[in-house]
């Protein structure tokens, strides 16, 4: 698909490799620095690390690449150990840490609790009830200038601990309140203990391991803010396991459909320990959380500074709820105050699921992907993999690669995604990675559609959200694509 490397983007220093390009560009515009390093060099590059560091590394974004790693030859890459030692204390054996035989029993696992029947109802009911009961009460606040003042406030903060709450609501049965009516938007401990842990991540990534082994050791650093945020997370987890264990003898309680409930009742056995629980937990809770916040605070920025998107959505919105359920249309005075939206209509949101896509394409709330090989291997590029050698996948620049999008990649428009015919056009999965493609692939991808279909519909009916003036939006470096400086806006009713 794309050719070899043609010359090398990236100096490469005695001893030092090409670190000290890696850790400069960390700190200003880290996915921007991997994108043009992928692009200048034709697909894929070779990372050469400093010497007996054992940090060399092959870039890519080559959907043949992609194709091979992640489906045709998925025996051979592994998560690898080095990245496992990074999460280790964060994830532990929870599903994205794990491979081999542990992964595969977790996976058919999960996959069967994501298909039991109510299931899917339950966390729509969920989403619905933190809706209606928190989040638009929220919004009414700062609207009416009782929140932050202004009717300003910064939606990824937002959108973020709704998405904590709901998430904890359907993973762990409890909804620990951080978006909350009666408080102001007060510390959010846990929710910044998963993004103090996100963000320092990166640095483990890219530094040799011995490295930050020995700052971990002295405790001073990024890993000091690790160790914090692994207190927080461990002090809440057990706390919500301790809780369930006690009410687990009830029959009203083993009923409930949320996962860990759902676990805990079908390992009559007691086979999961208190610490695999524990990072079964905060594992489900990271997937859903950290990428549904993602890709709503992006959407929200690009609908405000593209007025013809949303005009669009609200039209489709009105033609296919809104004129078609006249009952609470009616109901809220000839208007649709919170749109019931039935699966049916779901379906036939084909502007919005558009805008979601695109959304993810050039903001994957998952910029790269790890994987280790297992043996020698030969990559479809034609660049050899040795045994080890670990494969960083950017997900980012594969959204923005011209070969697959055309050569307005870099435009923001979500007609690209719907065919003559008015259908959503399917682009496959090693081309369009966000979710992943083959046997790891996403197990939450089509709730997460249903879910941000049902926010994003209603939140853009009831509320308009426009920029604070004069803020920089970029993305920080961390293992999700969060922006750097928060998303400052304006929120305002929307008349009818
Ligand atoms: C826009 C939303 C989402 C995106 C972009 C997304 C993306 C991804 C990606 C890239 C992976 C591969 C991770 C890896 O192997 O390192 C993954 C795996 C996974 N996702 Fe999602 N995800 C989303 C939402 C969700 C939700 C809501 C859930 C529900 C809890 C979920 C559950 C999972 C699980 C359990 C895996 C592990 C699969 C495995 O290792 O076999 N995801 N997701």
């Amino acid at each position: 698909f794309l050719s070899k490397s043609k010359s090398a983007p990236v100096v490469e220093w005695p001893v030092v490799g090409m670190l000290p390009a890696l850790l400069w560009n960390a700190t200003t515009d880290l996915h921007g620095f991997v994108d043009r390093v992928v692009k200048e060099s034709g697909g894929t590059f070779v990372f050469k690390g400093p010497w007996f560091a054992k940090l060399d590394f092959v870039l890519t974004s080559d959907p043949m690449n992609a194709n091979h790693i992640f489906s045709k030859n998925f025996a051979n890459y592994g998560k690898g150990e080095d990245f496992m030692a990074v999460f280790e204390e964060f994830f532990g054996e929870g599903i994205v840490n794990t491979d081999g035989e542990s992964w595969k029993i977790q996976r058919q696992r999960i996959h069967s609790l994501f298909n039991k029947d109510g299931f899917e109802s339950f966390v729509m009911e969920t989403l619905q009830r933190k809706m209606e009961g928190t989040l638009f009460r929220v919004l009414g606040d700062i609207c009416s200038s009782r929140g932050l003042g202004d009717g300003q406030v910064d939606m990824q903060d937002v959108v973020s601990r709704f998405m904590f709450d709901n998430n904890c609501m359907w993973v762990l049965g409890f909804d620990p309140g951080y978006l909350c009516v009666d408080r102001r938007l007060d510390t959010f401990s846990c929710g910044k203990a998963y993004d103090d842990f996100e963000e320092a991540a990166i640095y483990r990534l890219i530094v040799p391991r011995g490295v930050w082994e020995f700052q971990r050791r002295l405790g001073v650093g990024s890993e000091k803010k690790i160790s914090q945020s692994i207190k927080i997370l461990d002090e809440f987890l057990y706390g919500v396991l301790k809780a369930k264990k006690q009410e687990l003898h009830k029959e009203e309680q083993r009923q409930q459909l949320d996962f860990l409930t759902q676990w805990m009742v079908a390992d009559e056995k007691g086979e999961s320990s208190d610490k695999f629980l524990r990072d079964f937990g905060v594992t489900l809770v990271a997937a859903g959380k950290d990428t549904m916040s993602s890709v709503l605070t992006w959407l929200l920025w690009l609908v405000a500074i593209h007025p013809e998107v949303e005009r669009k959505i609200l039209e489709e919105i009105e033609r296919v709820v809104v004129m078609a359920t006249p009952g609470p249309t009616q109901r809220e005075g000839g208007r649709l105050g919170f749109p019931i939206i039935t699966k049916d209509e779901m379906n036939r949101l084909v502007y919005l699921h558009a805008t979601i896509c695109e959304t993810l394409r050039l903001y994957p709330p998952a910029p790269f992907e790890v994987r280790c090989a297992v043996e020698d291997d030969m990559l479809p590029s034609g660049h050899l993999i040795h045994k080890g050698t670990r494969i960083l996948f950017s997900i980012y620049s594969m959204g923005k690669m011209k070969e697959i999008w055309g050569n307005d990649c870099m435009e923001f428009k979500p007609q690209r995604w719907i065919s003559e015919q008015g259908n959503i056009i399917h682009v496959p999965s090693y081309k369009f990675l966000n979710f992943l493609a083959g046997p790891r692939s996403c197990l939450g991808k089509s709730l997460s559609f249903m879910q941000l279909k049902f926010v994003v519909s209603n939140l853009l009916w009831n509320y308009k959200f426009d920029m604070v003036e004069g803020q920089l939006v970029k993305p920080l470096a961390s293992i999700m694509l969060t922006m750097e400086n928060g998303l400052k806006m304006r929120v305002s009713k929307r008349d009818f």
